[in-house]
Formats: structure tokens, C-alpha cells, sequence
């Protein structure tokens, strides 16, 4: 069917629109375990097709506040909003790949059994299998591994492998819980290009938490997490403005990440 050139330039026009939409969207979030409040009410919006940083010390509540956004946890109060859908929602696993900060892998099985486990789960054709596990294996450089039993793995491995499970779906967000601890700068530097890449050429939003500065200096936003609040947010030259610090190392100490 061929499109008028209105209808057309209305398609258009809603692509763009839903492009500057956010992809997450978090409202008066809450969460304690016992009596301690790890999330204090928060509330934050991710644009769609950014790289978006979250930093804080150890402790401060990154990991918990990822789990519910993927839907792993429930809040105690508030709300989220994943792609205009109210988490938790089924359809959602299609569109997050989430990679957790402890491997979540088959040992006994090989790394392609590990990848072709999730693919299937995914409901994806032999075909369509077969291409994404060569892509998601290339990008985290474990094609010449692929057929070795993960429990023979290094835990740099794991968390390559782990990755490329992230990615397996071809999901439009993705979550990466630390996803470069145990993997060595030149990797890191081409998972950093890809990373890029996906968000450049394919629309991908990334939410990635780390403590390693030079990343954080690579998002297009970041978002500092002290004591279950969000402190700080802005892009990352932003940050170092408002802290009148010089690097964000500087601004993480500011904040109290020295303790
Ligand atoms: N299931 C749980 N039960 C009880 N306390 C928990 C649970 N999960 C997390 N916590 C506590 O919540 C706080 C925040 O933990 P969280 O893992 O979210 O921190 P984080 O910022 O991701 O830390 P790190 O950078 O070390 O990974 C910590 O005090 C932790 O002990």
C-alpha cells in the first residue's frame, strides 16, 4: 500500500515522536527490606535511544533499583513504566536484555547450548538462531569458545557470555548490571563501540550501572545514587559543573563514594 504524502509525512512525524519518548519512566519508587529503606521515593525518566549511567557507592541501591525495573522485584510503593507499559507486564521480556551483575549461566552446558537455551525461549527459527548467536557471540569475542563447557570458563568469559545472552533477543533496552568487571580494556573498548553502535543505528536505550569513571564519561547521561535518592543528574560535563569538580571521580568522592 503506497502512502499519501501527508499520511506519510503523520507516519513520520509519530516515528519521531515516539523516538523522543522515554523509554523508562519511574515514579515515587520505594523499596526497604526489613526496616531499611534502600529506595527513597524516586522518580526519574530514560530517553529512549541514550546511554544512560548509573553511579553511586556500594550499597547505595543501583542493583535493587534495576531488578524492578526489569520486573524482578516488586516495589513497595510507586510505579514504572517500561515502553508504555506498566511493569510487571509479560510482553516486556521480549524487550529487555538484561544482564544481572552475578552470572546466571548453565555450567554444564556449552556457551552456544547456553545462547541457543535463550534463543529458543525467545521463540526465534533455527535460522534467525543461528544469526543472532554468530552476532552475539562475535560482539563479545567468544566465537573460537562457543562449543567449550561454561564451567571451564574464565569469569571474564562468564560475563562475555553473559552479555551476549543480553543481546540474544535483539531487545530495544538494554539493562547491564556492571558488565565490564573481569574483562580486560581492549574489550571493553569494542563492547563500549558496539554499545555505541546499537544506540546510534539501531535505536537501542542502554542503562548500564558502573563504578569505572571512564564509562560513566561515555554516557549521555548519568544519574548519581546516594542512599536510595538520586543526587545528581545531567550529563556527565553537567555533573563536573554543578560539583565544580574537574573528573567524576572527583564528583563520586563528593558525593560520598570515599567511604
Ligand atoms: N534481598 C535483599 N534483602 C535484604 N537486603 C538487601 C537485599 N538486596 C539488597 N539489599 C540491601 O540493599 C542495599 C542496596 O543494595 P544494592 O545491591 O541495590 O546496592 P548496589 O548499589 O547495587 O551495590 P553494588 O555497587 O555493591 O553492587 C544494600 O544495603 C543491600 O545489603
Amino acid at each position: 500500500m503506497k502512502l499519501k504524502s501527508t499520511e506519510c509525512s503523520l507516519k513520520l512525524n509519530n516515528e519521531r515522536v515516539s523516538g523522543l519518548q522515554n523509554a523508562i519512566h519511574i515514579e515515587e519508587l520505594s523499596k526497604s527490606f526489613k526496616r531499611k529503606r534502600v529506595i527513597k521515593p524516586l522518580s526519574v525518566q530514560i530517553e529512549s535511544q541514550k546511554i544512560y549511567g548509573l553511579l553511586g557507592p556500594s550499597g547505595c541501591g543501583k542493583t535493587t533499583l534495576i531488578k524492578m525495573i526489569v520486573g524482578m522485584m516488586k516495589p513497595d510503593a510507586g510505579g514504572i513504566t517500561v515502553l508504555g507499559k506498566r511493569v510487571p507486564d509479560a510482553s516486556l521480556l521480549s524487550e529487555i536484555g538484561y544482564m544481572a551483575q552475578s552470572d546466571a549461566l548453565y555450567t554444564e552446558l556449552t556457551g552456544r547450548q547456553n545462547l541457543e537455551f535463550f534463543a529458543k525461549l525467545y521463540g526465534m527459527s533455527k535460522s534467525e538462531r543461528k544469526i543472532r548467536i554468530d552476532y552475539a557471540a562475535e560482539i563479545v569475542q567468544l566465537s573460537n569458545d562457543l562449543d567449550v563447557s561454561v564451567f571451564a570458563y574464565s569469569g571474564g568469559m562468564k560475563r562475555r557470555l553473559s552479555l551476549a545472552i543480553a543481546l540474544i533477543q535483539n531487545p530495544k533496552i538494554l539493562i547491564l548490571d556492571e558488565p565490564t568487571v573481569g574483562i580486560d580494556p581492549l574489550l571493553k573498548q569494542s563492547i563500549w563501540k558496539e554499545l555505541e553502535r546499537l544506540k546510534a543505528e539501531e535505536g537501542k536505550t542502554i542503562l548500564i550501572t558502573t563504578h569505572v569513571m571512564d564509562e560513566a564519561e561515555r554516557c549521555d547521561k548519568i544519574g548519581m545514587l546516594r542512599e536510595g535518592e538520586i543526587v545528581a543528574i545531567g550529563t556527565p560535563m553537567e555533573i563536573k559543573a554543578q560539583y565544580h569538580a574537574a573528573s567524576l571521580d572527583e564528583v563520586f568522592v563528593k558525593i560520598g563514594g570515599g567511604h
